[in-house]
């Protein structure tokens, strides 16, 4: 599991850890990791290297000049630029300057030729300690650095993005690495700040001994699905697998039933029941599947119901879905027609499944706004509907109303998978991961999990389709599986 804390909470275990270390211990532990790192993305070796640290004055300055001195000390001719000469980290700067190092201003006139021609730029203008947008001095520098062709590695975070949310107002810098120290913060999971962070390098500064168990974020990885993953045992038939209730497709949309029952035959549960109007539909795709023309009511037992994909105007299967005592996920038009107390007072779990558009319609709010804050809206809309939530799109995130659960983010998600249809089936398959037996959050994120690796061995680097994600769904869970023991 990766996680994340808020900014709050590592300054908490950040203060506990060092009244137990030597002045300065932490900060020398940060450094060394980020030389270190900073070593190896260079293009060449250290000696005779072109570096230069972007130096602001608090403590992300400091630890950007101590990794510049141990980057001098190996021969690489290193400048930084200062943002506040007279209030920059005084015995880190005194260290770059025993190393060897120069320094100049913002403003200089030979900062923009150092940025053009420097092999690596550190940017230590601001960390967690950075709040609202960049001021115009950094901003200038951000701006400066776009142009460069160097290697910009952020030191904690990319300065202009903010720790706890990741929204990015206004000016900031895009790195290729970042190198964070203790603890992931947020920023570095969620867009649009992600984007801005590259790849992430935890460097490990002994912050865990000191940070609570229970994170801000997490990020499941391989093994946590793996075992989060509905097994069959020697006992188990079709009934005690989970039977998932599909009610979805109309005469208009019949696709959208075919590839929500094309997730949900590949999600665990042991049959799939459908119910509309695209029976013929989906049996002429795949005859496995138990049909019925009547709604959710008496349609026969199921353990989960999947209400909504390409459902069109007619509320009354939604409805009927939502009447049951069995967990509903909703997606598409079934959260335009679900109503909310409906949903607050279900005694079965909800599982909303929106993407930004339906959660800006949801929350009455725009689109943009709804991406520009991802962890805001789902948050808030979980909190609405007293559900699990799971919000589509380039970082999936998955929040229940509790605020002391932990937020899910999918680490695996593709551009490829904006594609039509790619929705419906997540939508079968989270459903059919909650007829399994799976709690919605699990559920969900188990499947955000599957889905983005079945995008990724569908896409392959090209255009794929939402049949060909389904498709590839059993190859995306025999890779998670195939590393754990005594997995079927
Ligand atoms: N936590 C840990 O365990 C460890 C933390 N460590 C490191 O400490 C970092 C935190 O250091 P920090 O607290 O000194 O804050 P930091 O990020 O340098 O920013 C403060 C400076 O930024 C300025 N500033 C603020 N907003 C701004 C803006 N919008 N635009 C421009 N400037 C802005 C602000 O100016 P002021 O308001 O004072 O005028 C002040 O000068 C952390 O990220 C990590 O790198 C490691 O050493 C080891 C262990
Ligand atoms: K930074």
């Amino acid at each position: 599991m990766r996680s994340a804390h808020r900014v709050e909470t590592v300054r908490t275990a950040e203060r506990t850890l060092m009244a137990r270390l030597p002045e300065g211990a932490l900060m020398q532990r940060a450094a060394a990791g980020l030389a270190a790192a900073c070593a190896d993305v260079l293009p060449r070796r250290v000696y005779g290297s072109r570096v230069v640290l972007l130096t602001g004055s608090g403590d992300n300055g400091g630890d950007t000049l101590y990794a510049g001195a141990r980057l001098a000390r190996r021969g690489a001719g290193v400048t930084a630029v200062l943002l506040a000469p007279d209030r920059t980290h005084p015995d880190a700067l005194r260290a770059l300057l025993r190393a060897g190092g120069t320094t100049t201003t913002a403003h200089s006139a030979t900062t923009p030729t150092a940025l053009a021609r420097a092999d690596l730029v550190l940017d230590g203008i601001v960390g967690i300690g950075g709040r609202g947008g960049l001021r115009p001095d950094a901003a200038h520098l951000a701006d400066l650095l776009a142009d460069s062709p160097a290697t910009v590695v952020a030191v904690d975070l990319p300065s202009g993005v903010e720790p706890d949310t990741g929204e990015v107002r206004g000016a900031a810098v895009r790195a290729d690495l970042t190198v964070t120290f203790g603890t992931h913060k947020p920023g570095l999971l969620v867009d649009p700040a992600r984007e801005y962070a590259g790849s992430v390098r935890l460097i490990d500064i002994g912050l865990a001994e000191t940070l609570p168990p229970t994170p801000a974020l997490e990020s499941l990885q391989h093994a946590d699905v793996a075992a989060l993953l509905p097994r069959p045992t020697g006992e188990s038939d079709k009934y005690r697998r989970g039977v998932v209730g599909v009610a979805a497709g109309s005469t208009r949309y019949p696709g959208a039933a075919v590839l929500a029952v094309a997730g949900a035959l590949r999600g665990g549960a042991g049959a799939v029941r459908y119910v509309g109007a695209a029976t013929e539909a989906v049996l002429a795709r795949y005859p496995e599947t138990l049909v019925s023309n009547t709604g959710p009511k008496k349609a026969g037992r199921v353990q989960a119901w999947v209400a909504g994909p390409g459902a069109g105007d007619d509320p009354t299967p939604v409805a009927e879905a939502l009447a049951s005592d069995v967990p509903v996920l909703l997606d598409a038009d079934g959260l335009r027609l679900a109503d909310r107390d409906t949903v607050r007072t279900r005694e079965a779990p909800t599982l909303m499944t929106p993407h930004a558009g339906e959660a800006a319609a949801l929350l009455g709010v725009s689109r943009e706004e709804v991406e520009a804050a991802r962890l805001t809206a789902v948050r808030d809309l979980a909190r609405a509907y007293d559900a699990t939530v799971l919000l589509k799109g380039s970082t999936t995130l998955i929040a229940t109303p509790d605020p002391d659960t932990p937020v899910r983010v999918n680490p695996t998600g593709t551009p490829w998978l904006a594609t039509a249809g790619s929705g419906d089936v997540l939508s079968g398959l989270a459903g059919s991961l909650l007829a399994a037996g799976l709690p919605p959050l699990d559920a969900a994120s188990t499947a955000a999990y599957l889905h983005g690796l079945a995008g990724r061995y569908a896409a392959d680097g090209a255009p794929t389709g939402a049949h060909d994600v389904a498709e590839a769904i059993p190859a995306a869970w025999r890779d998670i599986t195939r590393t754990v023991p005594y997995h079927p």
